[in-house]
Protein backbone atom coordinates (compact mmCIF):
# COMPACT_ATOMS: atom_id res chain seq x y z
CA UNK A 1 0.00 0.00 0.00
CA UNK A 2 1.22 3.55 -0.41
CA UNK A 3 2.84 5.21 2.43
CA UNK A 4 0.53 7.33 4.08
CA UNK A 5 1.70 10.94 4.48
CA UNK A 6 1.18 10.63 8.05
CA UNK A 7 2.62 8.15 10.33
CA UNK A 8 1.16 5.69 12.89
CA UNK A 9 2.43 4.12 15.70
CA UNK A 10 0.17 1.02 17.21
CA UNK A 11 1.30 0.80 20.63
CA UNK A 12 0.49 -1.90 23.80
CA UNK A 13 1.03 -4.92 21.23
CA UNK A 14 1.00 -7.93 22.79
CA UNK A 15 0.71 -10.97 20.87
CA UNK A 16 2.42 -11.93 17.17
CA UNK A 17 -1.07 -11.53 15.43
CA UNK A 18 -1.63 -8.19 16.22
CA UNK A 19 1.83 -7.35 15.17
CA UNK A 20 1.62 -8.93 11.85
CA UNK A 21 -1.68 -6.73 11.65
CA UNK A 22 -0.65 -3.40 12.74
CA UNK A 23 2.12 -3.77 10.44
CA UNK A 24 0.11 -5.41 7.40
CA UNK A 25 -1.95 -2.23 8.17
CA UNK A 26 0.84 0.11 7.14
CA UNK A 27 2.11 0.93 10.49
CA UNK A 28 5.67 3.28 10.86
CA UNK A 29 6.12 2.27 14.52
CA UNK A 30 5.22 -0.53 16.83
CA UNK A 31 4.77 -0.16 20.48
CA UNK A 32 5.79 -2.54 23.78
CA UNK A 33 4.83 -1.31 27.11
CA UNK A 34 7.34 -2.59 29.70
CA UNK A 35 5.11 -1.63 32.88
CA UNK A 36 3.89 -4.71 34.76
CA UNK A 37 0.58 -2.90 35.98
CA UNK A 38 -0.65 -2.38 32.60
CA UNK A 39 -2.26 -5.33 30.95
CA UNK A 40 -0.33 -4.43 27.94
CA UNK A 41 3.05 -4.73 29.47
CA UNK A 42 4.79 -7.61 28.13
CA UNK A 43 8.28 -9.50 29.61
CA UNK A 44 11.52 -8.93 27.45
CA UNK A 45 11.66 -12.17 26.10
CA UNK A 46 8.40 -12.53 25.12
CA UNK A 47 8.86 -8.95 23.60
CA UNK A 48 12.23 -10.02 21.54
CA UNK A 49 10.07 -12.47 19.68
CA UNK A 50 7.48 -10.53 18.82
CA UNK A 51 10.33 -7.28 17.55
CA UNK A 52 12.48 -9.82 15.96
CA UNK A 53 9.50 -10.65 13.41
CA UNK A 54 9.29 -6.50 12.83
CA UNK A 55 10.43 -5.62 9.09
CA UNK A 56 13.07 -3.69 8.62
CA UNK A 57 11.60 0.64 7.92
CA UNK A 58 8.89 -0.27 10.62
CA UNK A 59 10.17 1.59 14.16
CA UNK A 60 10.33 -0.80 17.23
CA UNK A 61 9.50 1.55 20.41
CA UNK A 62 9.99 0.63 23.89
CA UNK A 63 7.49 2.25 26.38
CA UNK A 64 8.64 2.41 30.20
CA UNK A 65 7.90 4.24 33.23
CA UNK A 66 10.27 6.00 35.19
CA UNK A 67 12.60 2.86 34.84
CA UNK A 68 15.86 2.93 36.48
CA UNK A 69 19.18 2.27 34.33
CA UNK A 70 18.83 -1.35 35.94
CA UNK A 71 15.50 -1.44 34.43
CA UNK A 72 16.15 -0.40 31.32
CA UNK A 73 18.95 -2.43 30.47
CA UNK A 74 17.05 -5.20 31.25
CA UNK A 75 15.00 -4.63 28.23
CA UNK A 76 17.41 -3.01 25.74
CA UNK A 77 19.94 -6.14 26.36
CA UNK A 78 17.28 -8.60 25.34
CA UNK A 79 14.92 -6.17 23.24
CA UNK A 80 16.09 -4.93 19.37
CA UNK A 81 14.22 -1.68 19.86
CA UNK A 82 14.83 2.04 17.61
CA UNK A 83 13.56 4.23 20.03
CA UNK A 84 12.62 4.49 23.62
CA UNK A 85 9.22 6.12 24.77
CA UNK A 86 9.82 7.89 27.95
CA UNK A 87 5.77 7.68 29.70
CA UNK A 88 6.56 8.65 33.32
CA UNK A 89 7.84 11.78 35.33
CA UNK A 90 11.10 11.68 33.69
CA UNK A 91 12.98 14.87 34.34
CA UNK A 92 14.32 16.41 30.96
CA UNK A 93 17.73 15.80 32.87
CA UNK A 94 16.56 12.42 32.98
CA UNK A 95 15.84 12.00 29.68
CA UNK A 96 19.60 13.70 28.71
CA UNK A 97 20.83 11.31 30.99
CA UNK A 98 19.00 8.10 29.57
CA UNK A 99 20.13 9.28 25.85
CA UNK A 100 24.09 9.54 26.38
CA UNK A 101 23.80 6.09 28.27
CA UNK A 102 21.89 3.70 26.20
CA UNK A 103 22.33 5.48 22.75
CA UNK A 104 19.08 5.23 21.26
CA UNK A 105 16.76 8.24 20.45
CA UNK A 106 13.83 9.23 22.63
CA UNK A 107 10.66 10.05 22.44
CA UNK A 108 9.25 12.21 25.81
CA UNK A 109 5.83 11.40 26.62
CA UNK A 110 3.97 14.60 27.75
CA UNK A 111 0.40 15.39 29.33
CA UNK A 112 -1.92 17.96 28.37
CA UNK A 113 -5.18 18.93 30.26
CA UNK A 114 -5.02 22.79 29.80
CA UNK A 115 -2.90 25.47 27.98
CA UNK A 116 -0.74 25.68 31.69
CA UNK A 117 0.72 22.16 30.79
CA UNK A 118 2.29 23.81 27.28
CA UNK A 119 5.41 24.73 28.70
CA UNK A 120 6.75 21.69 29.57
CA UNK A 121 6.52 21.08 25.75
CA UNK A 122 9.15 23.42 25.09
CA UNK A 123 11.40 22.11 28.21
CA UNK A 124 11.42 18.49 26.63
CA UNK A 125 11.76 19.55 22.65
CA UNK A 126 15.31 20.61 23.75
CA UNK A 127 16.41 17.11 25.44
CA UNK A 128 14.24 14.97 23.38
CA UNK A 129 14.77 13.28 19.76
CA UNK A 130 10.90 13.72 19.98
CA UNK A 131 7.62 14.35 21.70
CA UNK A 132 4.34 12.50 22.79
CA UNK A 133 1.51 15.22 23.15
CA UNK A 134 -1.02 12.84 25.07
CA UNK A 135 -3.92 13.23 27.85
CA UNK A 136 -2.77 14.13 31.31
CA UNK A 137 -4.05 10.96 32.95
CA UNK A 138 -7.13 11.71 35.41
CA UNK A 139 -6.94 11.96 39.15
CA UNK A 140 -6.43 8.55 40.55
CA UNK A 141 -5.96 6.84 37.05
CA UNK A 142 -3.90 3.63 37.30
CA UNK A 143 -2.37 4.43 34.43
CA UNK A 144 0.05 7.02 32.92
CA UNK A 145 -1.04 6.54 29.67
CA UNK A 146 -2.84 4.33 27.98
CA UNK A 147 -6.57 5.73 28.84
CA UNK A 148 -8.18 5.59 25.82
CA UNK A 149 -8.86 9.78 26.83
CA UNK A 150 -8.85 13.03 24.62
CA UNK A 151 -7.46 16.23 25.44
CA UNK A 152 -8.86 19.79 23.87
CA UNK A 153 -7.05 19.54 20.71
CA UNK A 154 -7.47 23.05 19.81
CA UNK A 155 -5.02 23.53 22.52
CA UNK A 156 -2.20 22.50 20.04
CA UNK A 157 -3.45 25.35 17.10
CA UNK A 158 -0.82 27.13 15.83
CA UNK A 159 2.20 25.32 18.25
CA UNK A 160 5.30 23.93 16.31
CA UNK A 161 8.15 22.62 18.39
CA UNK A 162 11.74 22.11 16.90
CA UNK A 163 11.31 18.38 17.22
CA UNK A 164 8.92 16.00 15.38
CA UNK A 165 6.52 15.18 17.91
CA UNK A 166 3.15 12.79 17.57
CA UNK A 167 -0.70 12.87 18.55
CA UNK A 168 -1.63 10.69 21.41
CA UNK A 169 -4.50 10.08 23.77
CA UNK A 170 -7.94 8.73 23.06
CA UNK A 171 -7.57 8.60 18.72
CA UNK A 172 -9.95 5.96 16.80
CA UNK A 173 -10.76 5.68 13.51
CA UNK A 174 -14.19 7.77 14.18
CA UNK A 175 -12.15 10.73 15.43
CA UNK A 176 -8.65 10.60 14.15
CA UNK A 177 -9.52 12.61 11.07
CA UNK A 178 -10.66 15.57 12.92
CA UNK A 179 -7.61 15.17 15.55
CA UNK A 180 -5.11 15.55 12.28
CA UNK A 181 -7.11 18.64 11.19
CA UNK A 182 -7.23 20.56 13.85
CA UNK A 183 -3.62 19.80 15.48
CA UNK A 184 -1.76 19.58 12.04
CA UNK A 185 -0.34 15.93 13.59
CA UNK A 186 2.00 14.43 11.07
CA UNK A 187 2.37 11.90 13.64
CA UNK A 188 -0.68 9.59 15.21
CA UNK A 189 -0.30 7.22 18.15
CA UNK A 190 -2.93 4.90 19.08
CA UNK A 191 -3.56 1.91 21.41
CA UNK A 192 -7.19 1.64 23.12
CA UNK A 193 -9.29 2.52 20.24
CA UNK A 194 -7.94 -0.10 18.48
CA UNK A 195 -8.58 -3.13 21.03
CA UNK A 196 -11.14 -5.27 21.45
CA UNK A 197 -10.02 -5.23 25.10
CA UNK A 198 -6.91 -3.97 27.38
CA UNK A 199 -3.81 -5.41 25.27
CA UNK A 200 -5.57 -7.82 22.58
CA UNK A 201 -5.82 -5.67 19.83
CA UNK A 202 -8.77 -5.82 16.93
CA UNK A 203 -7.05 -6.46 13.41
CA UNK A 204 -9.95 -4.71 11.90
CA UNK A 205 -10.07 -1.66 14.26
CA UNK A 206 -6.39 -1.33 13.02
CA UNK A 207 -7.05 -1.20 9.50
CA UNK A 208 -9.86 1.22 10.06
CA UNK A 209 -7.83 3.40 11.79
CA UNK A 210 -4.80 3.05 9.31
CA UNK A 211 -7.84 3.89 6.95
CA UNK A 212 -9.11 7.00 8.37
CA UNK A 213 -5.71 8.24 8.44
CA UNK A 214 -4.71 7.75 4.86
CA UNK A 215 -8.12 9.57 3.83
CA UNK A 216 -7.13 12.88 5.79
CA UNK A 217 -3.84 12.34 4.42
CA UNK A 218 -4.67 11.91 0.82
O1 LIG B 1 -0.87 1.39 27.36
C1 LIG B 1 -0.55 1.30 28.55
O2 LIG B 1 -1.00 0.41 29.27
C2 LIG B 1 0.39 2.30 29.13
C3 LIG B 1 0.85 2.12 30.42
C4 LIG B 1 1.70 3.04 30.97
C5 LIG B 1 2.09 4.16 30.28
C6 LIG B 1 1.62 4.36 28.99
C7 LIG B 1 0.77 3.44 28.42
N1 LIG B 1 0.30 3.62 27.14
C8 LIG B 1 0.60 4.72 26.31
C9 LIG B 1 0.06 4.53 24.96
O3 LIG B 1 -0.33 3.47 24.57
C10 LIG B 1 0.05 5.61 24.00
O4 LIG B 1 1.36 6.07 23.85
C11 LIG B 1 -0.91 6.73 24.30
O5 LIG B 1 -0.95 7.03 25.65
C12 LIG B 1 -2.27 6.50 23.72
O6 LIG B 1 -3.05 5.61 24.41
P1 LIG B 1 -4.63 5.54 24.11
O7 LIG B 1 -5.28 6.75 24.68
O8 LIG B 1 -5.05 4.28 24.78
O9 LIG B 1 -4.79 5.44 22.62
Amino acid sequence: MAPSAVRVKICGLTRPADVEAAVAAGAAYVGFVFFPPSPRSVFPEAARALAVEVPAGVAKVALTVDADDAELGAVLDRVPVDMLQLHGGESPARVTEIRARFGLPVMKAVGLREAADLPALDAYAAVADQLLVDAKPPAGAELPGGNGLAFDWRLLAGRRWTRPWMLAGGLSAENVAEAVRLTGARQVDVSSGVERAPGEKDPVRIRAFLDAVAEVAA
